[in-house]
């Protein structure tokens, strides 16, 4: 069964094509680094690093890029109240994303470009769409003139006459057109500020994206990704721009996740009632946040409560005794293959999670998979005979879809005593060769186990720390 990816664009799945066949260009609007990442936040984050993680595992090479908004008002205003200047907030909410996101079991994207890297590429973006008369300078700003798209509004199924209904109209005389939208801000006297053809200034918001999903991955891209709140205005005014300059569509598939929602509103940092990932992470395993994150479909709202926290937990732990229950009868279990039963559920089950995560990434439906192997696997913990090669099989299953989910912890397999026997042997070995690289790269792998070596006289001992 292919891969069916619903896109927002035509409101309907469709069969996943890439652009270039075993690639996949894949551009998710990151965060603007004013603040914590709060759960709401890590929605999008976990889901497309599972999104990723599948597309990976399906054989695709993913080039996945996250931008991360290091200037905008937001920062502004909070370098003023922290009496600090921009490029330090940024540095500091850019250090704890990535402190949160990797206890998050989340993989760093293949790129995190920043704006304030990518002023010449924004300002030439602009340029060209101004030369093109899709935008107008006026007093220090530049506006995109959304008359002249008339697909303005497809991505939210929205028309301008509906649009033009729906904005707050603000008095501001500097605009053609209420909806017309700015691409550069002309700087108020102290703000930070770069040179521009319309004087100091710095870039909106939506067209960051555009210039940087195009440098970086091209004029049109496999897929674009973001929030739901994302759809209008941001994604609508990254397609604006980007298709009237480029002529081509901005991306195949358009994916938007819901919301996680608190006492069933939703969270955000402006309205204050966001739960901290750096918090949480202390009381709570980044397991169990995985599960509770996935145990939803990412386009479905998800309520973040005590009692979801706590139906994670006891859905994580059925799946975690289950595997120790293998591990420990791995001990005296026999020689010999695997039992035709077992090699007949592993497949089933895989072939039931390629199905659901071919379903538009169907994750809670991908974990009913996993509780499959749970109920196939849990008789054999009890056996009296079972073979070694058997539960082998049971756990690599397992191994196979946490790749794509990381709902388990990963235990450090220590290293066992003829293991290292073996890299010492190799290790000198190498050595002699002159294979420098290769000698020094078993010591580190040694050292980071925890292993000592001592030069004797009787050649190389080694000892646990
Ligand atoms: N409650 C939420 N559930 C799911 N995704 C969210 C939620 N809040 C924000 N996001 C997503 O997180 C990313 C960053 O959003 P953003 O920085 O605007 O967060 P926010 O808390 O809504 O901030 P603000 O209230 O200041 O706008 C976007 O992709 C956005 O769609
Ligand atoms: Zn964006």
């Amino acid at each position: 069964m292919a891969l069916k990816i619903y896109n927002t664009m035509t409101r309907a799945k469709e069969e996943f094509k890439p652009l270039e066949p075993g690639k996949v260009k894949m551009y998710v609007c990151g965060p603007t680094v004013y603040d914590y990442i709060h759960i709401g936040n890590a929605r999008p984050i976990i889901f497309f690093d599972v999104v990723r993680r599948y597309l990976e595992s399906a054989g695709y090479d993913v080039n996945y890029v996250v931008n991360f908004t290091d200037v905008d008002d937001k920062l502004i205003k909070r370098a003023a109240q922290m009496g600090t200047t921009v490029p330090e907030v940024a540095e500091t909410f850019i250090g704890k994303f990535y402190e949160d996101t990797e206890g998050l079991g989340v993989r760093k994207a293949t790129l995190n470009p920043r704006v304030t890297e990518n002023i010449d590429e924004i300002v030439a973006f602009i340029e060209g769409l101004v030369s093109k008369g899709y935008a107008y300078e006026n007093g220090g700003d530049v506006y995109f003139r959304t008359t002249k798209f008339a697909e303005y509004g497809k991505l939210s199924h929205q028309n301008l006459e509906e649009l033009q209904f729906g904005i707050r109209v603000e008095v501001d005389d500097r605009k053609e057109n209420p909806q017309d939208f700015v691409l550069w801000k002309g700087a108020k006297p102290g703000e930070i500020s770069w040179a521009s053809p319309w004087g100091e200034g710095r870039p909106g918001w939506h067209i960051e994206c555009s210039a940087m999903a195009r440098k970086y991955l091209g004029e049109t891209i496999d897929i674009h990704g973001g929030g739901q709140d994302l759809q209008f205005p941001h994604h609508e005014c990254e397609i604006a721009q980007s298709e009237c300059l480029t002529g081509h569509p901005m991306a195949n598939y358009w994916m938007h996740n819901g919301y996680i929602n608190i006492n069933n509103e939703k969270m955000s940092k402006s309205l204050g009632n966001g739960v901290n990932v750096n918090q949480l992470l202390k009381t709570i395993s980044p397991q169990v946040i995985r599960y509770f994150m996935l145990s939803a479909h990412y386009r479905n709202p998800l309520n973040f409560s005590e009692e979801a926290v706590e139906q994670a937990k006891n859905g994580l732990a059925r799946i975690e005794n289950c595997i120790a229950n293998l591990k420990h009868r791995l001990a005296n279990a026999t020689e010999g293959e695997a039992s035709e039963e077992i090699v007949h559920a592993a497949a089933e089950v895989q072939k039931q999670f390629e199905q659901k995560m071919n379903d538009d990434f169907n994750t809670p439906d991908a974990i009913t998979a996993v509780f499959e192997l749970v109920n196939a696997a849990n008789p054999y913990a009890q056996q009296e005979k079972v073979t070694k090669r058997s539960l082998e099989l049971l756990l690599e299953q397992f191994e196979a879809m946490d790749r794509v989910l990381g709902i388990l912890a990963q235990q450090e397999e220590e290293l066992l005593d003829e293991e290292i026997e073996r890299l010492i042997v190799e290790r000198t070995e190498a050595r002699k060769a002159k294979q420098w690289a290769r000698a020094d790269e078993i010591r580190d792998l040694l050292t980071e186990q925890g292993i000592l070596l001592e030069d004797t006289a009787q050649g190389i001992r080694w000892r646990r720390k």
